[in-house]
């Protein structure tokens, strides 16, 4: 028997007007699994993330979150997700721990569950000895830690991030990425959106997005073949963004 995806997308399709900025996206992300959403500037990748997310919302196809329909049990699908965005979300002001504990807040969590649930969330990203700083103090690889562990503190089965790295400095993305891929070795799935080829390792799931299509869904290595995922990647997309094109 096979077990249902952590995530299925099935036939979705989404326009800003006259703009198709999906169309037809199928794919599944396998429970455990580290899968990179691989597309150039303008794939629609955020545009996914948004409905993921419900931000926003289709009639054109379905979503399912551990098998629970996005449109039609949205509560059971949502609680089942965290999410990282691609705009930090943080309160500069205040602690790293009064931060965790308004979104604990948020989840309906409080007094010694909250404290339990934050702290073994801080834990599995080593953010815990941070707990009492000011985030404004914590440098930017430090607070999208923070923001990983606090998008955790739900116990989700999927966990989104929209280009989590984006203006990080290399070490700080080699470490946020190699965190994000020990979470998915403990059993967590994750929907990693990257348009750069070096956060992913061969053994990946990859979905290579392009101009809101699908091109294809395999490993890293699968795709990569007898060169470098790069290659194979600009091949697919002609090496031009969307917005360039
Ligand atoms: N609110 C909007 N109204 C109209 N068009 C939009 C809107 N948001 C996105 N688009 C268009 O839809 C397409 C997909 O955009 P989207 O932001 O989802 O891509 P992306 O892969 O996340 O790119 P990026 O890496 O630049 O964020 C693009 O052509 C974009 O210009």
């Amino acid at each position: 028997m096979t077990r249902t995806p952590a995530l299925r997308v099935s036939n979705v399709s989404l326009s800003y007007g006259a703009r198709r900025a999906l169309d037809d996206v199928s794919f599944a992300l396998e429970r455990g699994r580290f899968c990179a959403l691989l597309g150039p500037n303008g794939a629609g990748k955020s545009t996914l993330f948004s409905l993921l997310t419900r931000l926003l919302v289709t009639r054109e196809g379905r979503i399912e979150v551990a098998g629970f329909d996005l449109a039609r049990d949205p509560r059971a699908a949502l609680a089942r997700i965290g999410v990282v965005f691609q705009q930090p979300t943080l309160d500069l002001d205040t602690t790293v721990m009064r931060n965790m504990r308004y979104f604990a807040a948020l989840h309906g969590m409080a007094g010694r569950e909250a404290t339990a649930r934050i702290d073994a969330a801080l834990e599995r990203l080593n953010m815990r000895e941070r707990a009492g700083e000011k985030v404004r103090a914590l440098n930017g690889g430090h607070r999208r830690r923070m923001e990983i562990a606090r998008a955790l503190i739900h116990a989700p089965e999927v966990l989104l991030l929209d280009e989590p790295t984006v203006g990080l400095d290399t070490a700080a993305r080699r470490s946020i990425t190699a965190h994000v891929h020990d979470l998915a070795a403990e059993g967590l799935s994750v929907l990693w959106a990257t348009h750069l080829v070096d956060e992913i390792e061969p053994s990946d799931e990859v979905v290579v997005l392009h101009r809101g299509r699908v091109l294809r869904q395999a490993t890293a290595a699968e795709i990569a073949g007898e060169g470098d995922l790069i290659d194979a990647f600009i091949e697919m997309t002609g090496g031009n963004d969307e917005a360039a094109a």
